[in-house]
C-alpha cells in the first residue's frame, strides 16, 4: 500500500469525508470543444446549472483552423462544436477564451500560462493529456464526457484514486537530449502500458535541474507510458514560473501559498505501489521509428529489427510498424526523407521550444522539400514569440507561422501529413493514421524537428553548426 507519497497526500486533501474515499473535489476543470457539448447538453436536459462556474475554464483549441481565422472552416462538424461552445458557455456562464481571443490556446498550455494551474491542486479536463499540469505538483487527469457532465453539475467526481509509482531519472543525459527525448526514452523503457493503473511521480537530479517547460512535456507524455498521469513535486522552479501569473496568488497570498506548497512532496520514506528507475546517462536525441511512442532509438541511429526482439508482442508491433512506415530493419534513421515538420502542440507548442527551434534555424533555409509549420501553443505565445522576432527566424527560413491550435497534432482542418510520406513532428502520439491517413509520423523534440526541416531527413542539431 501506497503511503506518505505526494499523490496520496494531495488525494487525501480531495476526498469527500464519508464517502470512502471515492468521491473527491474538483477544484479547476478545464473545458474545450470536443468533449464539453454533450456534457452541456445533458445539463440542459436535467434542468441543471453548472455548479461552481468560478473554477470552470473553457477554450478552444481542437477545432480551429491555424491558417486563417477568417476562412469558414472545413470541417462542419468543427464549426458545430465551436458554435456549441460559445452558446454553453455564454448560458451557463462560463468563462471561454474563444477564437480570436488574446486567452486562447491549447487547454494544457493556457493553464499554467495564467497561473489557473497550481500546485496541490485537482485538476480534471475531458482530454488525455491534461497530465501536462500535473508537473506543477497538481493531480491533474483526463476525464470523459459524462464524468465531465457530472463535474459541471457538482464540482466532485466519483472514481477510484490511481496506484502511485515512481519513476527515478539517473545519470546525465547528452547535452542535445530535451526534455522530449528523456520522454521518449522513458516509454521505452517502461513500455506503452508500463504506467497503467498508476501515476507516475518523477524523481532525480534532472527533473530537478529541469524547466517547467520540460516537466510539462514529461508530464504530457506520462499517458503515453499508459499512466492516469504524471506529476512533479513543486520547488523553486515552479514558483518563479508561476509568480506574477494573472490567477497565482499575489503578495501576502502568494506568499503563503509558496509555504504551502512547499509541503507537496513525497516523504523521504515514502511508499510507491510501484517504483522503478530510468538510466539516461548519456541519452542522445531521441526520433521514434513506429507507431507507438515507445518504438524510440538516438536519432543517429538505425531502424531496429523486430525479428531479433525478444518479446513476441514488442516482436509482432515492431513487424507491424516497419510495414506501417515502410521502413526496413537496419535502415539507418537519417536517411529517411521528411516531408513535413510539425513544431507545436500541447507537449511541445510553448515559449521554451518556440525559442529552441528558432536558435537551430536562424539565418538558415528550409529543404525545398520539406513543407515545415510552427503552430504556437496559445496567442500569448505567438504574441510574444512575434515581440522577439522568432517569427521572422522561422519565416525567412520558409517555415509558415501559424495560429494557435492543436492543428496537426490531431489532423485537423486539413493540417494533414500527406499519405504515405514521413512527418517529424513535436507532438506526442505516432499512432497509424493520427496525422492524417497513412501518414508516417517520427516524434522528436524541437530541436530535432528544427534541423530535420533543415536537412530535409531525420537529423538531431548537433549535426547544424
Ligand atoms: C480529443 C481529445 C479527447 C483527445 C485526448 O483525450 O487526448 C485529443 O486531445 C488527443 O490528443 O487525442
Ligand atoms: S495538441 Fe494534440 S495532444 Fe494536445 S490536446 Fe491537442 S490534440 Fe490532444
Amino acid at each position: 500500500m501506497a503511503r506518505n507519497t505526494l499523490l496520496e497526500r494531495v488525494w487525501a486533501e480531495h476526498t469527500i469525508d464519508g464517502t470512502g474515499g471515492e468521491l473527491v473535489y474538483v477544484d479547476m476543470h478545464l473545458l474545450h470543444e470536443l468533449t464539453s457539448p454533450q456534457a452541456f447538453e445533458g445539463l440542459r436536459e436535467a434542468g441543471r446549472k453548472v455548479r461552481r462556474p468560478d473554477l470552470t475554464v473553457a477554450t478552444a483549441d481542437h477545432d480551429v483552423p491555424t491558417r486563417s481565422r477568417r476562412v469558414p472552416l472545413s470541417d462542419s462538424i468543427g464549426r458545430r462544436q465551436l458554435a456549441l461552445q460559445i452558446r454553453n458557455s455564454r448560458e451557463f456562464g462560463v468563462e471561454l477564451h474563444p477564437m480570436n481571443s488574446l486567452g486562447q490556446g491549447i487547454v494544457h498550455v493556457i493553464g499554467p500560462q495564467m497561473g489557473l494551474t497550481l500546485p496541490g491542486m485537482l485538476i480534471v479536463c475531458g482530454d488525455s493529456h491534461t497530465a501536462t499540469h500535473g508537473a506543477f505538483g497538481a493531480v491533474a487527469f483526463g476525464i470523459g464526457t459524462s464524468q465531465v457532465e457530472h463535474v459541471l453539475a457538482t464540482q466532485t467526481l466519483r472514481i477510484a484514486k490511481p496506484k502511485s509509482m515512481r519513476v527515478l531519472i539517473e545519470g546525465t543525459p547528452a547535452a542535445e537530449a530535451t526534455a522530449k527525448d528523456i520522454a521518449l526514452a522513458v516509454i521505452r523503457a517502461i513500455g506503452t502500458d508500463g504506467g497503467t493503473g498508476h501515476l507516475i511521480e518523477f524523481q532525480g537530479d534532472v527533473i530537478d535541474r529541469m524547466s517547467m517547460e520540460g516537466r510539462m512535456t514529461l508530464c504530457n507524455m506520462a499517458i503515453e507510458a499508459g499512466a492516469r498521469s504524471g506529476m512533479i513535486a513543486p520547488d523553486e522552479t515552479t514558483f518563479a514560473y508561476l509568480e506574477g501569473r494573472d490567477r497565482a496568488p499575489r503578495g501576502e497570498d502568494w506568499e503563503r501559498a509558496k509555504e504551502a506548497w512547499a509541503a507537496y512532496r513525497s516523504a523521504p520514506d515514502a511508499e510507491f505501489d510501484r517504483e522503478v528507475v530510468v538510466d539516461v546517462d548519456g541519452l542522445r536525441a531521441m526520433v521514434t521509428w513506429g507507431i507507438n511512442p515507445g518504438q524510440a532509438v538516438a536519432v543517429d541511429g538505425r531502424v531496429p529489427d523486430p525479428e531479433t526482439m525478444a518479446d513476441p508482442v514488442s516482436r509482432e508491433a515492431g513487424r507491424r510498424a516497419l510495414d506501417y512506415m515502410g521502413l526496413r530493419a537496419g535502415q539507418r534513421l537519417a536517411d529517411i526523407p521528411i516531408g513535413t515538420v510539425f513544431i507545436g502542440s500541447c507537449t511541445n507548442g510553448r515559449m521554451e521550444d518556440l525559442r529552441a527551434a528558432a536558435a537551430v534555424v536562424e539565418g538558415r533555409k528550409v529543404a525545398a522539400e520539406v513543407t515545415a509549420l510552427v503552430v504556437p501553443g496559445s496567442e500569448r505565445i505567438k504574441r510574444q514569440a512575434e515581440a522577439e522576432g522568432l517569427d521572422r527566424v522561422f519565416t525567412e527560413a520558409g517555415f509558415e507561422w501559424r495560429n494557435p491550435g492543436c492543428s496537426m497534432c490531431i489532423a485537423v482542418n486539413g493540417d494533414r501529413v500527406p499519405t504515405g510520406t514521413h512527418s517529424a513532428s513535436t507532438s506526442n502520439r505516432n499512432f497509424e493514421g493520427r496525422q492524417g491517413p497513412g501518414a508516417r509520423t517520427h516524434l522528436v523534440s524541437p530541436e530535432t524537428a528544427a534541423a530535420t526541416a533543415l536537412l530535409g531527413r531525420l537529423a538531431g542539431s548537433a549535426e547544424i553548426s
